[in-house]
């Protein structure tokens, strides 16, 4: 199902353990800060409507989504947190640079999860349009950054319960 079938801001609660527990780390770009800032917010509030305490969301800005794996590793090398999302907007502009960018990104956050063992979500909007951002960071289809905490609770979840 492509994101237009779906409501990003979804929350199923009873699918959903509680985030009373955890910590949460959110590392934003800030290239389409428009965007960004939607999503980091839609995040936050979601992890907090999850029973996380905002004491225990810390946000963190990066330039741009390039550096979005390394903030996230730079987070989990100091020991807080029980997750991380990754926020960024990456929009096609005139050239190649996009597919690039894109692809650094989506592979060093998957790396750097898979490396240290602590979930990192991948909240990444690769969108040709601004409007198709928009869409998609608190409009027409939802926010993105909604369903990044829902699965930053799940993952944080089920790392704690297996003692990972
Ligand atoms: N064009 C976009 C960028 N480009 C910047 C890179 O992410 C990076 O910060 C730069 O190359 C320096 O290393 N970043 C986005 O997040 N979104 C874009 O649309
Ligand atoms: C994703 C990008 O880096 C891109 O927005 C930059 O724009 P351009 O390809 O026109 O240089």
């Amino acid at each position: 199902m492509a994101t237009a079938g779906k409501n990003l801001s979804a929350i199923e609660k009873e699918k959903t353990p509680s985030a009373t527990l955890f910590n949460f780390g959110i590392v934003v770009s800030e290239w389409n800060e428009e965007i960004t800032d939607a999503l980091a917010k839609g995040a936050k509030e979601a992890l907090l409507e999850l029973g996380a305490s905002s004491r225990n969301v810390h946000i963190h800005s990066v330039p741009g989504s390039f550096e979005l794996a390394l903030g996230a590793k730079m987070l989990i090398d100091s020991g807080k947190f029980d997750a991380i999302i990754a926020i960024g907007s990456v929009i096609q502009g005139e050239t190649r640079h996009f597919e690039f960018v894109c692809q650094a990104v989506a592979q060093g956050v998957k790396d750097v999860t898979l490396q240290t063992g602590v979930p990192v979500i991948f909240c990444v909007l690769t969108d040709d349009t601004m409007e198709q951002a928009k869409a998609r960071s608190g409009g027409k289809h939802g926010n993105k950054g909604v369903e990044a905490a829902v699965a930053a609770v799940k993952m944080a979840h089920l790392r704690h319960k297996l003692g990972a």
